[in-house]
């Protein structure tokens, strides 16, 4: 099975590229969206994170995403021990999911899959660019967040000049140009029999 690494900041439109794979029947591992369901459900998350705040850091809801990201957004050690904890528990799910897929491409999608490490998992790394100005104001308006909470996540990604230069391909999602042509440029460039 060949992977598809999908990375791109904050905003940039990662889901929406991978709304799209996965109508041309492409599986895709949301590593956002798996990271919250395990950091409800491992064992090992719970504990770690009680370990390196305390037991408030869970309330009957859950997880305080509110409260972690305030206190790890700013503090790059403390990122730091909580990607430690979360990142091998993420890698352990996404091993698990493409086993139990049987296809011939999946695709991973993590906003942080340089940082991370998790671009070794791919065969293909793909980014989704949009302009800086543009990615903060549709995380503000999709989050409900303010700007200061946004550029504190961007300051603990990679630059967008880095990650271009890492990635395979580039796909621009600034609003003007059409995604689907550029999306399917990317899988008949991947998978030429599409
Ligand atoms: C701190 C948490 C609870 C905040 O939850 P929240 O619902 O506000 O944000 P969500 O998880 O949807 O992330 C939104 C965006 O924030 C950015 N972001 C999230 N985690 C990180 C990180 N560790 N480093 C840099 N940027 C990050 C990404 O652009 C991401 O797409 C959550 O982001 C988290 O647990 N992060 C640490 C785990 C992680 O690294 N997840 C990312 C993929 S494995
Ligand atoms: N081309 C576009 N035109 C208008 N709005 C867009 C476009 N692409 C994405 N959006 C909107 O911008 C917001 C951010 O997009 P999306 O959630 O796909 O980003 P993301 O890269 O997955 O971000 P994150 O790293 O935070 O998970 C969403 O509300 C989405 O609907």
């Amino acid at each position: 099975m060949k992977t598809i690494g999908i990375t791109g900041g904050i905003g940039s439109g990662k889901s929406v590229v991978s709304a799209l794979l996965e109508l041309y029947g492409i599986p895709v591992y949301i590593a956002d969206e798996e990271s919250k369901r395990l950091t409800q459900s491992s064992p090992v998350i719970r504990k770690g994170l009680i370990e390196l705040f305390d037991e408030s850091i869970y309330t009957g809801e859950g997880l305080d995403k509110r409260r972690l990201a305030s206190l790890i957004f700013g503090n790059p050690q403390m990122l730091k021990a909580v990607n430690s904890l979360i990142h091998p528990e993420v890698y352990k799910d996404y091993l698990q999911w493409t086993e139990s897929k049987n296809t011939e491409l999946c695709a991973l999608e993590s906003a942080i899959l340089f940082e991370s490490g998790f671009d070794k998992l791919a065969d293909y790394t793909v980014m989704v660019y949009a302009p800086e100005e543009i990615r903060i104001q549709r995380a503000m308006n999709r989050d409900n967040s303010s700007r200061t909470d946004v550029t504190n996540r961007i300051k603990n990604q990679l630059p967008d000049e880095i990650k271009r230069d890492k990635s395979d391909f580039v796909i621009l999602n600034d609003g003007i140009q059409a995604l689907i042509p550029q999306v399917e440029s990317l899988l008949k460039q991947i998978r030429p029999t599409l």
